[in-house]
C-alpha cells in the first residue's frame, strides 16, 4: 500500500484550465494529494463559453481507469462531465470491480456558459448507476431539480431536495447554494441520512466563477482521500473555495477562472 495519498478525477477535459480535470488535479495538488486523470471527454473551452464537445470512444474510458486499478488504485475518486450513459454504466462498472470507496459524484450537466455537458438521456443512467456508489453527491441547485424533478426555491426545499436524493442512495449528499437567490449569504447543505450541516460564507460578488463546482468537489475528494471524515472534508473545501472566489485572479473576458492556489497561500 502506497503512503503517498492519491485521488482520482473521472472527468472532462477544460482546455481553459479553471474546470475539469485540470481544476481537479491543481486542487489535489493544493491539498497535498497525488492527483490522477481519465479523461471522459475533450471541450475546446473559454471563459466566453464552450466552443466544442468531443467525448472519448467507452473503450478509451475504460482502460483509462483500469490502468489505475491495476497498478496504483486511488484512496478517493470524484466524477466530472461524464456526458453519455454509456460512459456512466463504464465508469460505475470500474468503480465496483475495484471496490473504490470514497466516491464523490459531482453530477455536472451545464457549462455556467450554458452548453450541455450531460446528455438528457443520461440522467437516468446517473441515478440509477452512480448515485448508489456516491460516498457523496454535490449537485448545484439546477443539477438537484433535474435530478429530484422537484423546484427548489426555499431552505425547506433543498432539504427535502436531499433527503429525496439521499433515498436514492447516496450516503451523504451537499446542495450547493451559488445558484441561490442573490442573498449575501452562500449556503452549501449537507445531509446524512439524519442530520443537516450548514456551511455558509459571504456570496463574492464577482463574473469569475468558472469550476467553482469541480474545484469544491475535488477538496471534498482530496480531503477524503487522506482519511476525513464527510463533514470535515466539506468544511474544507468549502473554505478552499471561498479562498478561490475572494482572491479573483483576472482571466479572459467572460466568466473567469477561480484561484487554485489562494488557500495554501494563506490568502484566504
Ligand atoms: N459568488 C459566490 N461567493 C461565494 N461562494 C460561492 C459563490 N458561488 C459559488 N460559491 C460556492 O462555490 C461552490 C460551488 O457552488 P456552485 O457554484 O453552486 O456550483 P457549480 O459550480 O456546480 O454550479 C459552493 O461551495 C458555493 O457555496
Ligand atoms: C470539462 C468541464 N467540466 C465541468 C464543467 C463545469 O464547470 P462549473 O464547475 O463551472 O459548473 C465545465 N465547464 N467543463
Amino acid at each position: 500500500m502506497d503512503k503517498t495519498v492519491k485521488a482520482l478525477t473521472i472527468a472532462g477535459s477544460d482546455s481553459g484550465g479553471g474546470a475539469g480535470i485540470q481544476a481537479d488535479i491543481k486542487t489535489f495538488q493544493e491539498l497535498g494529494v497525488f492527483g490522477m486523470s481519465a479523461i471522459t471527454a475533450i471541450t475546446a473551452q473559454n471563459t466566453l463559453g464552450v466552443q466544442g464537445v468531443y467525448p472519448l470512444p467507452v473503450e478509451a474510458v475504460r482502460q483509462q481507469i483500469q490502468s489505475i486499478g491495476q497498478d496504483m488504485g486511488t484512496d478517493a475518486l470524484k466524477t466530472g462531465m461524464l456526458f453519455s450513459s454509456e460512459i456512466i454504466q463504464v465508469v460505475a462498472e470500474q468503480i465496483e470491480h475495484f471496490k473504490w470507496q470514497n466516491v464523490v459524484i459531482d453530477p455536472v450537466m451545464i457549462a455556467k456558459g450554458g452548453a450541455p455537458l450531460l446528455q438528457e438521456q443520461a440522467v437516468a443512467a446517473l441515478k440509477k448507476y452512480l448515485l448508489p456508489l456516491a460516498t457523496v453527491i454535490t449537485p448545484n441547485i439546477p443539477e438537484a431539480e433535474v435530478l429530484t424533478g422537484l423546484t427548489i426555491k426555499t431552505p425547506e426545499d433543498r432539504k427535502e431536495a436531499a433527503r429525496y436524493l439521499w433515498n436514492l442512495g447516496a450516503a451523504h449528499v451537499v446542495i450547493k447554494g451559488g445558484h441561490g437567490a442573490e442573498d449575501a449569504e452562500v449556503v452549501d447543505l449537507l445531509y446524512d441520512g439524519r442530520e443537516f450541516t450548514e456551511y455558509k460564507s459571504r456570496r463574492i460578488n464577482t463574473p469569475n466563477t468558472h469550476g467553482t463546482g469541480c474545484t469544491f468537489a475535488a477538496a471534498v475528494t482530496a480531503e477524503l482521500a487522506k482519511g476525513r471524515g464527510v463533514k470535515e472534508a466539506v468544511q474544507v473545501a468549502k473554505a478552499f473555495i471561498q479562498a478561490a472566489i475572494e482572491n479573483q485572479i483576472e482571466i479572459g473576458q467572460g466568466h473567469g477562472p477561480t484561484n487554485h492556489w489562494a488557500y495554501q497561500r494563506g490568502l484566504g
